[in-house]
């Protein structure tokens, strides 16, 4: 799958470094400022068509834990919305705070959620890789969903139960039949997009974000459990708590996000 050679050597739990980037004028996250976002009726609905059955595992990288799909084919893939090719699914992860007041990367009038769902997609119209397509403008499609605290989220549940086999970094562990769809909110016609970056290194600038309006809610204790997840390996003497997993906000540098509702 695609990020089995996520290369997080340059990168530590609290690194939200200056780490330059070369002509980094399309760095994510951002702030949303709702009223300055611009209707786009061009924009269509989103199609998700994803298939449980290639779902393998869910790891621990040392900076958030990875769902990971077999992305050898065009099984699991997202077009329409501001898109023009399709895309393939191939991991979703997550990134949370300390505690319940912050944890997202994207904020709505600088309004943080507790914790934010990056289902990660690149264009197999265009290229042959992952890998390929994450140097390339037109590369990859993130969604993002915020997340709530609230009532326990069902369809979570069977992967928070899977989270204390891979407490520590580099853990794996087979995981499959999930589909990633519910996880989604209800409404997945009303959404923001705009161009930006990988929110970790290489923060390559090949992104094109869709960020849900309508949040999906999890209970205190499913969000509890993610923050047993550490950032250390089990050699490692001290242990850290896997939390504060979320990039600073980025300059929009005169960038418009456009709407898909008024
Ligand atoms: N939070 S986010 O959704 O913006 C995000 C999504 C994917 C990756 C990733 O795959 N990195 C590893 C990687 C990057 C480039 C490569 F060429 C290979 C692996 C990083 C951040
Ligand atoms: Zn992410």
């Amino acid at each position: 799958a695609c990020s089995s050679k996520y290369v997080l050597s340059q990168m530590h739990p609290m690194w939200q470094g200056p780490l330059a980037v070369p002509g980094g004028d399309r760095q994510s996250p951002i702030d949303i400022v709702v009223r300055k976002s611009v209707l786009d009726t061009q924009l269509k609905p989103l199609v998700t068509d994803y298939d449980p059955k290639t779902c393998q595992q869910i790891w621990n990288n040392g900076y958030s834990f990875l769902v990971e799909y077999d992305d050898t084919s065009d099984k699991s893939t997202l077009k329409g919305g501001p898109l023009q090719d399709k895309f393939r699914l191939c991991q979703f992860h997550f990134h949370w705070g300390e505690n319940n007041a912050w944890g997202s990367e994207h904020t709505l009038d600088r309004r943080l959620f507790p914790a934010e769902l990056h289902l990660v997609h690149w264009n197999s119209d265009k290229y042959s890789l992952f890998e390929e397509a994450v140097m390339e403008e037109n590369g990859l499609a993130v969604l993002g969903v915020f997340l709530k605290v609230g009532k326990r989220h069902e369809g979570l549940q069977k992967l928070v139960d899977a989270l204390p086999a891979i407490r520590h970094k580099d853990s794996v562990v087979e995981f499959t039949r999930f589909d990633p769809a519910c996880l989604l909110p209800t409404n997945t016609d009303d959404y923001w997009t705009y161009h930006g970056s990988l929110t970790t290194p290489p923060l390559t600038e090949s992104v094109s974000w869709i960020i849900m309006k309508q949040h999906i809610e999890v209970s205190h204790d499913q969000l509890a459990v993610f923050r047993s997840l550490l950032f250390t390996s089990a050699e490692e003497e001290v242990q850290k708590s896997m939390v504060n997993n979320f990039r600073v906000q980025q300059p929009l540098r005169g960038r418009t996000v456009r709407s898909s509702f008024s």
